[in-house]
């Protein structure tokens, strides 16, 4: 979610509105996923090198992520009907203990719900995340509860912060014009992921970006939004792309963000 600051810069306005804005965007955001059969999304919301930054530019980010969170858990009728799972994702040992008690109570209010999880990097990198999940495979030796013959991949997935609940990742999206990765997903991106690398700052991203970004990796994939109502996705064939869309692959991958981002 890059770009916060900058958008604010941009806009005159002080920085905390760019982190508010930024909120807002992840609702429309999810909304637009969910409403297109994205079942599980992940959001990095504080890196572990986000703790460098100025005290009170961190205590926004951590009231805005308790209110933001607790308004998609319980609060809002179009999340409620996506009964959607919070999961903290990260290293909690980082995490103040009154804020992390906040977001464990959210955590705990959406345990039941089960259509879509929403995962929450924080505090997080993936170094930290592989370095977690070696540390724990150590100790569950160390302890017999585990043999060295039987690691795997899944033994490693098992123990990240995500506790083996993710599938691989099928898109990645990093907004406002960088091109790295920023130590995200460095595990879970495996070779058919999709990196998709936005120009847009991340308070624009909305329902528009989304949408066209599911919608070229479905293309890819040979899916097709079938009904536009429901939204329903469809398998289709070679023969059936080439039908419906003239238009070569190559110039799917150009989308007119500028001249869309004012109606988005
Ligand atoms: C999950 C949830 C409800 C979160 C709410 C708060 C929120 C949007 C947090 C993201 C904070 C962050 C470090 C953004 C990166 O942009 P940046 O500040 O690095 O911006 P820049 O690239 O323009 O400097």
């Amino acid at each position: 979610m890059d770009g916060n600051r900058r958008y604010a810069k941009n806009a005159g306005l002080p920085l905390k509105e760019g982190h508010r804005a930024g909120a807002e965007s992840l609702a429309k955001v999810l909304n637009c996923c969910f409403k297109l059969g994205v079942k599980d999304v992940t959001v990095y919301a504080f890196s572990i090198e986000n703790f460098n930054r100025p005290q009170n530019e961190i205590d926004t980010i951590f009231s805005l992520l308790k209110s933001r969170l607790a308004y998609i858990a319980n609060e809002d009728t179009d999340f409620r009907d996506y009964d959607v799972a919070i999961k903290i994702v990260g290293n909690r040992s980082l995490v103040p203990t009154d804020v992390l008690a906040d977001l464990e109570k959210i955590e705990e209010s959406t345990v039941s719900h089960g259509s879509h999880n929403l995962f929450i990097a924080f505090p997080y990198t993936s170094r930290d995340d592989i370095v977690h999940s070696m540390s724990e495979i150590v100790q569950k030796v160390k302890r017999n509860e585990l043999g060295v013959d039987s690691i795997d991949e899944h033994t490693v997935e098992e123990n990240f912060y995500y506790r083996g609940e993710a599938e691989k990742v099928d898109i990645l999206v990093r907004t406002s014009g960088h091109t790295r990765l920023s130590d995200y997903m460095l595990w879970q991106c495996h070779q058919d992921s999709v990196i998709e690398f936005s120009n847009t700052l991340w308070p624009n991203f909305k329902f528009y970006h989304t949408w066209w970004t599911i919608f070229k990796w479905s293309y890819y994939k040979t899916l097709i939004l079938e009904d536009a109502e429901t939204m329903q996705l469809k398998k289709i064939s070679d023969e059936e792309i080439n039908k419906r869309y003239k238009e070569p692959i190559k110039s799917l991958s150009h989308p007119p963000f500028a001249s869309v981002t004012k109606v988005a």
